[in-house]
């Protein structure tokens, strides 16, 4: 998917709302667990109730390797369900990855061709040659983390080294790697001062924004900060959204909350 798409679909359904599917079977109504599998069977209904009130779904891959084979199976089908049902929505593989060149290669090749996503979290701190080969694929999109929504983000991020901060110094070296104009950058709604700063630096570049809903992130604040002219912003809520209810109605429920912040970006997108 291009960005111009992307952004066609956040003006069509005043939304710029991801849904995380960070699914945990201790946490989803205990109903489901007797399907075959309980994974699928909630980001199926989670999907059903919310696809018209998102622009982009993000499982986290974390809680899919944590349950094995079966896990990723999940995820596979979740994945191809979305492309198949609704290929208009930006799908983003949460893993974090990035490693030695023909590593990330295969990291690449896992969730952009094989799984089929149409972007990937990566993390910087292994560099150019560990980042480039995820920028080959067309259409596809790099995630690559900036400034987190956690604590820890304050350990090395915000430190400065050779006298500029590290995550100003990932945005700015990043910008010349390699068809960086598929590079998208994570910074948290926990950290909204720093989205002025940050738009200096990378002003037309789309920000994967976790961290409303449960970490306690200011929607409002990071949207009068981080948006730009083509609004530039995809705004994360996992378990927010996805653990509203964990009742026969859950998916309902979802979808309640997940209206509450749709309607809160259309109020902004249409001022
Ligand atoms: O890359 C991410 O999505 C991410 C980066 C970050 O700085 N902070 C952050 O919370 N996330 C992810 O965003 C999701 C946030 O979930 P909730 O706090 O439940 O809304 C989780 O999947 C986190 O792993």
């Amino acid at each position: 998917m291009t960005t111009q798409q992307l952004t066609a679909q956040i003006k069509k359904k005043n939304s710029f709302l991801c849904i995380g599917l960070d699914v945990d079977l201790t946490k989803i109504p205990p109903h489901l667990l007797t399907q075959e599998d309980p994974i699928f069977a909630f980001n199926k209904a989670i999907i059903d109730a919310t696809h018209h009130l998102c622009v982009a779904y993000k499982p986290n891959t974390a809680f899919y390797e944590a349950y094995g084979l079966k896990g990723w199976k999940s995820l596979e089908k979740t994945i191809q369900y979305l492309n198949t049902n609704h290929p208009e929505i930006f799908t983003i593989a949460d893993a974090k990855r990035g490693d030695i060149g023909n590593t990330s290669r295969m990291y690449a090749k896992a969730f952009l061709e094989d799984l089929g996503f149409d972007s990937v979290t990566v993390a910087p701190y292994m560099g150019k040659d560990s980042v480039e080969p995820f920028l080959e694929f067309k259409d596809k999109h790099t995630i690559l983390l900036a400034l987190t929504s956690n604590e820890g983000a304050f350990d090395f991020q915000t430190k400065a080294v050779d006298g500029r901060e590290l995550y100003k110094q990932v945005l700015e070296t990043s910008k010349s790697w390699k068809n960086s104009e598929n590079l998208m950058y994570v910074v948290g709604a926990t950290k909204a001062a720093y989205f002025a700063d940050i738009r200096k630096i990378i002003p037309n570049s789309f920000l994967l924004v976790p961290g409303v809903g449960a970490q306690g992130g200011d929607l409002k604040e990071v949207c009068k900060y981080g948006m730009n002219a083509a609004v530039g912003l995809l705004v994360n809520s996992s378990r927010g959204i996805i653990y509203a209810s964990n009742d026969e109605n859950f998916a309902e429920a979802a979808a309640e909350k997940a209206k509450e912040l749709q309607q809160e970006m259309a109020v902004i997108l249409n001022n």
